[in-house]
């Protein structure tokens, strides 16, 4: 896709597509509870492939997950609890993106699940669920480590109403990625589940979910990538952001402090957020941010910092080089094309920087990666860019290029 911005300030509203974390949660929820009325679900395809997959797995034994990390895991766990037998596959990104710690524990629950390529790495194969009988009074007790993906922990999570004697799940090490287990309790207690958590331990009762309706936020990651769409554009630049919520359940609402660095201002409105750019304030020392608990927000943090030449020290990047690409390796190849970086500086420290950042008509590369498109498109305000395989954004944001075209780019396919 070729972008340019005509230099005029960027005013007006954008639309965002709903959250595909809140709304895969719900998916889930609301196969398991039978019912309740699910609004606000985006056309995003990470939860159109929840839907379908969800719908089709009574008359089908193959469910192909695609590149979608949530779809795999949750559905890992869903389809174990309810017996479903039969293949349960990815594209080949998805079977690189380890399963083994979500396997283990569904094992020691009962599921019978056998790895069809590489152990520890999907495709599954699925063949029942057979949960100790002598076991029904007692909850299925399971340790799990947090420091691969929380992904396991909100499915494993989910499925526990289900489990005879219900689930206490004690998470061990370092937990990465939390609000999004927080936000899996959240919406597990909105549907009826009954649980407790003390020192990173759950104890959730064996009851049944109840049929629920609920309203699915707008999408704090997508509202990132205008947080830096603001930052870049001239003086006077503003956009509103509807129906994003101050009390959300995402922990991508972390933008909002990491980009008033940056000079963007965000108001709380009734019914969705005002961003303005201001000067950008005096730096009273090196920037220096944890993206453990949010680390979807990395790479639009990292392009805009190495456009703005204001470095920022990046830790809690570890589950990077396990999504979409490896993200930190994607990052360094496509920022070294504009003069930025993403220095390893060791022991697990990055600094985003740069020396003579520079936009003229770069071709960013985007590794099937959704958010490597959307994190340095924002770039176009400097100069013009093309950003190849642009269809990757139907990932989470398939009216990405619209609504910059809305905004007032000029967005042309690319030859
Ligand atoms: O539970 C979720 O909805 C997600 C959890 C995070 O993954 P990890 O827990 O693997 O970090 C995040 O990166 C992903 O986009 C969505
Ligand atoms: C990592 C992501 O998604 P998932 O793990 O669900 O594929 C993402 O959307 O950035």
């Amino acid at each position: 896709m070729h972008l340019s911005w005509p230099g005029s300030p960027l005013r007006g509203t954008a639309q965002l597509p709903a959250s595909k974390s809140e709304a895969n949660r719900a998916l889930i929820l609301q196969a398991l509870a039978g019912g309740g009325t699910l609004s606000n679900l985006s056309d995003a395809h990470d939860t159109q492939l929840m839907r379908r997959l969800l719908a089709a797995a009574p008359s089908t034994n193959v469910l192909d997950a695609e590149d979608a990390g949530t779809v795999m895991r949750f559905l890992t766990a869903y389809l174990s609890v309810t017996n479903w037998r039969g293949q349960l596959t990815g594209t080949a990104r998805m079977q690189e993106r380890p399963v083994a710690v979500l396997v283990d524990a569904l094992r020691q629950a009962g599921a019978s699940i056998s790895y069809l390529k590489q152990e520890g790495y999907p495709p599954l194969e699925l063949a029942g669920f057979a949960a100790d009988p002598g076991a029904t009074t007692e909850p299925t007790t399971l340790a799990v480590r947090g420091d691969i993906s929380s992904q396991y922990i909100s499915a494993l999570l989910m499925v526990g109403p289900r489990l005879p004697g219900g689930l206490r799940l004690q998470l061990t090490g370092h937990i990465g990625s939390r609000p999004y287990i927080n936000m899996t309790v959240a919406l597990m207690q909105m549907f009826g589940a009954d649980y407790t958590a003390q020192d990173d331990t759950f104890v959730v009762r064996p009851n049944a979910y109840q049929p629920t309706d609920y309203t699915v936020e707008s999408d704090w990651s997508a509202a990132s990538y205008w947080y830096s769409l603001v930052a870049l554009a001239p003086a006077g630049s503003e956009i509103t952001l509807p129906w994003l919520r101050e009390e959300s359940l995402q922990g991508d609402q972390a933008i909002v402090g990491m980009m008033s660095h940056f000079g963007v201002e965000t108001t709380f409105l009734p019914d969705g957020i005002h961003l303005r750019q201001q000067p950008v304030p005096e730096a009273s020392g090196a920037l220096a941010f944890d993206f453990t608990d949010c680390p979807d927000l990395a790479q639009t943090v990292a392009v805009i910092a190495a456009a703005r030449g204001l470095p920022v020290e990046m830790t809690g990047l570890e589950s990077l080089r396990i999504k979409e690409t490896d993200r930190i390796a994607a990052l360094q190849t496509e920022l070294a094309k504009f003069g930025g970086d993403l220095r390893d500086m060791g022991e697990g420290r990055f600094r985003a920087e740069s020396s003579g950042f520079i936009v003229n008509n770069q071709s960013v590369a985007t590794y099937h990666d959704h958010r490597m498109a959307m994190a340095f498109a924002p770039l176009a305000m400097l100069g013009s860019l093309t950003i190849e395989s642009p269809g990757v954004v139907k990932k989470s944001y398939p009216q990405f290029w619209r609504e910059l075209a809305k905004s007032g780019f000029t967005v042309s396919e690319a030859e």
